[in-house]
């Protein structure tokens, strides 16, 4: 089923423009984000993806211009914000269980095994981090991130680091959890495919600007073999290596 849950504007970026010293990484950046929308950031490495994130995440300032999380200033992490990044970043002294509730009282992790549940890795509870295979250690991270129940989830390139088959089982576990939930997600990533595969939009960076704005109009789960998808990834590719 195609996401129908627009429920106004969460996210508002105006005019964000950030520069390091002298060079100017992010230009113009005009971009509005629903409440429950699936938003993918794409373009060359090197473009300004994991910066622009980081001034969602309100982890940084943007040098001019502003970020608006529901209608106010953004000016540091929101306690319902969440982010997820390539390497699992768990704490290795503690049990699977303990890393998904971090902050929870021994007798109140409930909520970090149903979280566990939800990501099929139940039986991982008592186990140690360095026990458990790279996209386990990812699903662990994501239980982590939406065991609170962020009404915004920020992923940078959280399936970066995995091999093929990995990757394509974690998009469709992050699928089902997005459609389930419905919180709202901001993917960077450089698979256009993985793109395709996830989002209703999907956002093209050239030049510190946003240079296409696509809507992903497939029904879910998506069919990667389908000629849809194959044009919609096809036209974004191409757009990614005109320059
Ligand atoms: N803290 C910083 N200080 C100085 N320069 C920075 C800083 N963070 C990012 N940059 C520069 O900003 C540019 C964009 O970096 P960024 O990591 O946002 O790109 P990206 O599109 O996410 O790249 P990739 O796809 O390779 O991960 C790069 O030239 C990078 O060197």
């Amino acid at each position: 089923m195609v996401n129908t849950s627009r429920k106004g504007i969460i996210l508002e970026l105006s005019h964000v423009q950030k520069k390091f010293g002298n060079h100017e990484v992010l230009k113009n950046i005009d971009l509005k984000i629903s409440s429950g929308e699936f938003v993918a950031i794409v373009g060359k490495s090197g473009c300004g993806k994991s910066t622009l994130l980081r001034q969602i995440a309100g982890l940084d300032q943007p040098t001019e211009g502003s970020v608006n999380y529901d209608s106010t200033r953004l000016k540091g992490l929101s306690p319902d914000v969440r982010i997820m990044f390539q390497d699992s970043r768990l704490l290795p002294w503690k049990r699977v269980l303990n890393n998904v509730g971090l902050n929870m009282k021994k007798d109140n992790l409930q909520s970090a095994r149903t979280a566990l549940q939800s990501v099929g890795l139940s039986d991982k509870e008592t186990d140690w981090p360095k026990s458990l295979s790279g996209g386990q250690q990812q699903r662990v991270a994501l239980a982590r991130a939406l065991v609170s129940k962020p009404r915004l989830l920020l992923l940078d390139e959280p399936l970066g680091a995995l091999d093929a088959l990995t990757r394509i089982e974690m998009q469709s576990l992050i699928s089902s959890i997005w459609e389930d939930e419905k919180f709202t997600a901001v993917l960077v990533t450089h698979d256009v495919s993985e793109a395709v595969f996830l989002a209703d939009r999907i956002i093209l960076i050239e030049d510190g600007a946003v240079k296409l704005d696509k809507p992903v109009n497939l029904p879910r789960p998506r069919q990667r073999g389908s000629v849809e998808f194959a044009q919609i990834e096809n036209d974004v590719l191409s757009k990614i290596l005109a320059k």
